[in-house]
């Protein structure tokens, strides 16, 4: 449960130390002069003190004056401050990556600046590093390109993937975040412009999570691309030819499985926007064998999971009525049916033998309207979700979306589909219909135009008593009267990083249905009744890395029950088991990486 006094424990912790004079231990380095200046992980720029310029070889390659890290991280505010002003009034993606590329140029230069000032201005970079500009980068990344980040692997390495994991510079690695750019967001294939993701994704676990920057890796496996117009550009920086399929495809990601886990067997692997059948194909194939989960599928499964509850609790009604909620959810996807696969597992744990009922009362739709055991060619993983046609309220196959909320009458309505605007004024008004109190719409596409609807839309249309939560970022909505509609985030970010803080610290075999249970019903638990009543489902994103320590906490404790700790460095797997809750909390923060100037000791 959330604990008010550790959260301002750990804030002032935090404000103590934003620019300590305590000594932080030393950073070995194994180059020397302009090697070190051009190298963003060791790099100060002008704030390497005179003494570290002779040690290092750099007297005489930067101005005189020595800038404090503190004046440095001013500076920078300063300039992206000043850059928000000057470009107010452009367009709002001319606005967005300018900002990108200055916090891109700086992430490229000097990564412990980077990574501090996207800490303390988490709410503000965020969207810019992450989610939804990370979708435009994407899209233009062909002609944003200036450096490389991470690694690529493509159709064209078969054979050589086991010598070229040796070609990353860094001789541990902790966390891998990888995409075929197969599905990115909501805008589809992009190819090897999907990149962006994992580098997106790694940041907020560098933020949230404490994971050492220098032991990121985010991984592009490029087996070509169908969007035809990629094909067709010619400044496209991936393979240009379709996308292989079948054996030949899945050769290529078991041939880069094995070649990680050679290097590295403790790395932990985020399969991130991957189409659907592909998605759920290579969880079921990896995720006995290697430390490995998918984002879309259980991040986001276990994310909609402590929102469904809040929605529960949002009604004045005690959790166990959990059971009892009629979900609609649209989009019959990775995403979509992660939530209702762990709904039901939910719903089983709380009613005993509840399964059945659950699915009795969630509504599954997708391109084609309700799914029913009508459905042609039924996607296996949908089916246990189609319903009986004419069985409830006369609803048949392919009904609309509306139909099905018009007669229904949802306590939640879900979008998952990566269609803007779907979520219509008819469909929103059906809502007002609903047999909750306090209906709850979530519209979790991603980037913003891809949102089932918008925040003011879901107040104006569904009334202001609704709760509401989406992927993207939305501005609270003002309703008058000094009432304000709360817009939740109802993203992957508030777990994500804890699956992979906790699964990395207890040093786990491999993530558990049980370990993922754990995350979510610790980010439900965070949040207070009194922030319920308000209509708040989710922490704010300031305190996401306080959230984090506490997931990361849940998620080593559920390891250690299930016995797949193994430990991790010198804490073994006896040591993880006998430290209490408070224990758990204190060795996950101590563990956690923040950006200070390390000083630099060269080795050959
Ligand atoms: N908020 C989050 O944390 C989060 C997490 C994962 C995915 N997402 C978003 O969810 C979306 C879907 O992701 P996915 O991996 O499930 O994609 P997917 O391609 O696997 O599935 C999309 C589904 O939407 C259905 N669909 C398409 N058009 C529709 C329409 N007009 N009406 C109803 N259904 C329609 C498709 O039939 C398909 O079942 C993306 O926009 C993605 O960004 C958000
Ligand atoms: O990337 C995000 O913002 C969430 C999610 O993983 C998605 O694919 O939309
Ligand atoms: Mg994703």
């Amino acid at each position: 449960m959330w604990n008010a006094a550790r959260f301002a424990a750990s804030s002032l912790t935090r404000s103590t130390r934003r620019f300590s004079t305590a000594i932080p231990g030393p950073c070995i380095v194994h180059k020397r002069g302009a090697d070190i200046l051009h190298d963003p992980w060791f790099n100060k720029d002008t704030g390497f003190p005179l003494t570290e310029r002779d040690r290092l070889g750099l007297r005489g390659l930067l101005p005189p004056r020595v800038i404090s890290f503190e004046q440095q991280y001013a500076r920078f505010m300063e300039s992206y401050r000043s850059l928000e002003k000057n470009t107010k009034g452009q367009p709002e993606g001319v606005v967005a990556l300018a900002k990108w590329r200055i916090l891109n140029r700086l992430h490229d230069r000097n990564e412990t600046l980077y990574y501090r000032v996207l800490i303390d201005n988490i709410q503000d970079f965020a969207p810019v590093i992450y989610t939804p500009t990370v979708g435009l980068v994407c899209q233009n990344y062909s002609g944003l390109f200036r450096r490389p980040r991470g690694m690529y692997f493509s159709a064209k390495d078969k054979g050589e993937m086991m010598s070229m994991i040796y070609n990353w510079p860094a001789h541990q690695v902790d966390m891998i975040v990888l995409t075929d750019g197969s599905r990115i967001l909501g805008l589809g294939d992009l190819g090897v412009q999907g990149i962006g993701i994992p580098i997106g994704k790694l940041d907020m676990y560098v933020a949230a999570a404490g994971i050492n920057p220098q032991r990121i890796l985010p991984v592009m496996l490029d087996v070509g691309t169908n969007n035809q117009k990629l094909l067709e550009d010619r400044l496209y920086l991936g393979l240009r030819q379709r996308r292989l399929e079948g054996e030949e495809y899945i050769s290529i990601v078991d041939e880069f499985m094995e070649a990680v886990h050679t290097r590295w067997p403790k790395a932990i692997v985020q399969f991130e926007d991957f189409q659907m059948k592909w998605a759920f194909e290579t969880l079921q194939r990896y995720r006995k064998r290697f430390c490995t989960f998918n984002d879309d599928i259980q991040g986001t499964a276990g994310v909609a999971l402590a929102g469904l509850l809040g929605a529960v609790r949002a009604q004045g009604r005690p959790l166990a009525d959990f059971v009892k909620q009629k979900i609609v959810v649209v989009g019959a996807g990775s995403a979509g049916l992660g939530v209702l696969n762990m709904a039901v597992q939910a719903v089983a744990r709380m009613a005993g033998n509840g399964e059945a009922a659950a699915k009795y009362h969630f509504f599954l739709i997708d391109k084609d309207g309700l799914v029913t055991k009508e459905r042609k060619n039924l996607d296996p993983m949908a089916a246990p979700f189609a319903k009986e046609p004419g069985a409830i309220d006369g609803l048949r196959e392919g009904a609309s979306l509306v139909e099905v909320v018009k007669k229904v009458k949802p306590h939640v309505l879900l979008g998952l589909s990566g269609v803007g605007g779907v979520f219509s004024q008819e469909v929103l008004q059906a809502m007002r219909e609903s047999d909750s109190a306090k209906p709850a719409i979530f519209a979790m596409s991603n980037p913003t135009m891809n949102a089932e609807c918008t925040a003011e839309d879901a107040f104006k249309h569904a009334g202001e008593n609704i709760v509401f939560g989406s992927g993207s970022p939305f501005e609270n909505v003002d309703l008058g009267n000094g009432k304000v509609g709360h817009v939740n985030q109802a993203n992957n970010m508030y777990l994500f990083p804890g699956i992979g803080l906790g699964a990395l610290l207890a040093g786990a075999r491999l993530i558990s249905d049980g370990m993922l249970q754990a995350a979510s019903e610790c980010l439900a638990s965070y949040i207070t009744d009194e922030d319920i009543r308000k209509g708040i489902l989710y922490p704010s994103i300031h305190s996401i890395r306080h959230l984090t320590v506490e997931v990361g906490a849940a998620v080593l404790r559920a390891a250690v029950a299930e016995e797949l700790a193994e430990g991790h460095c010198d804490v073994g797997p006896k040591e993880l088991m006998n430290m209490s809750k408070e224990e758990t909390l204190e060795y996950v923060t101590r563990n956690m990486w923040f950006p200070v100037y390390s000083p630099l000791v060269h080795e050959k």
